[in-house]
């Protein structure tokens, strides 16, 4: 099984984003989520952005965003994708990703194993598909909270896109994750925290390590 794609989330500031890249992973988060505790200012997200450039992707996270945050952010930190994680419809992917000419990364909720196969209409709308825990109906946030699914609902999963893995991985898990779903991107925001928003730079390059085995 050859090494995972890595995407560590919800970087807010200069050291995690430093532990990432020093841990080669391929990308990092910037979350655009108000609500979130990992939410970022544009002009922390321009400082980032500059600091990420050539060295690392750079990835905006978003939930049901308006166009012009979309934009402000892309302006901001020179995102290299954006990543869609609350309820957009393939129209909405598809629209994104025609306004902005960026790969659309869309996280799909998982509970049963028809949400793993209605990934699939994504098929033309986005570019990635990643398959993430559902957070329970009324939870502060649609992602970001540590939460697993059971990984065996993705296990001989033949999707038509490429495809990543999220929810409640961290270095301790992130290996029997990979065993079981063989995901060839995972992507990690609590588990390498020490506390909501704090990102912990040895869990980051636990993580890593751990990821590729
Ligand atoms: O990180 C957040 O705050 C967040 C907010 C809103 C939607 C998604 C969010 N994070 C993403 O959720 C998954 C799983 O995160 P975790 O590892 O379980 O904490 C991941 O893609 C985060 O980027």
């Amino acid at each position: 099984m050859s090494a995972p794609a890595i995407k560590i989330c919800g970087i807010d500031r200069a050291a995690a984003l430093d532990a990432a890249i020093a841990a080669r992973a391929d990308h990092a988060g910037f979350v655009f989520f108000a609500p979130s505790p990992r939410n970022l200012a544009l002009a922390d997200a321009a400082a980032l952005g500059r600091r990420a450039s050539g060295r690392i992707g750079r990835v905006g996270l978003f939930v049901e965003p308006a166009d012009d945050l979309v934009a402000e952010a892309i302006a901001a930190a020179s995102l290299d994708a954006i990543q869609l994680h609350g309820d957009e419809t393939p129209e909405r992917a598809a629209a994104l990703k025609t306004r902005f000419g960026l790969p659309v990364w869309k996280a799909v909720p998982v509970t049963r194993r028809e949400d793993v196969a209605g990934a699939d209409r994504f098929a033309g709308a986005a570019d990635l598909i990643l398959f993430d825990a559902r957070t329970p109906r009324g939870a502060a946030l649609p992602g970001g909270m540590g939460l697993v699914f059971d990984w065996t609902l993705l296990s001989g999963w033949r999707g038509q896109m490429p495809w990543g893995l999220a929810g409640g991985l961290s270095p301790a898990n992130v290996a029997e994750a990979r065993a079981i779903t063989r995901a060839p991107l995972v992507d990690v925001s609590s588990g390498v925290e020490s506390a909501p928003g704090v990102k912990d730079t040895r869990l980051i390059a636990a993580f890593c390590s751990a990821a590729r085995g």
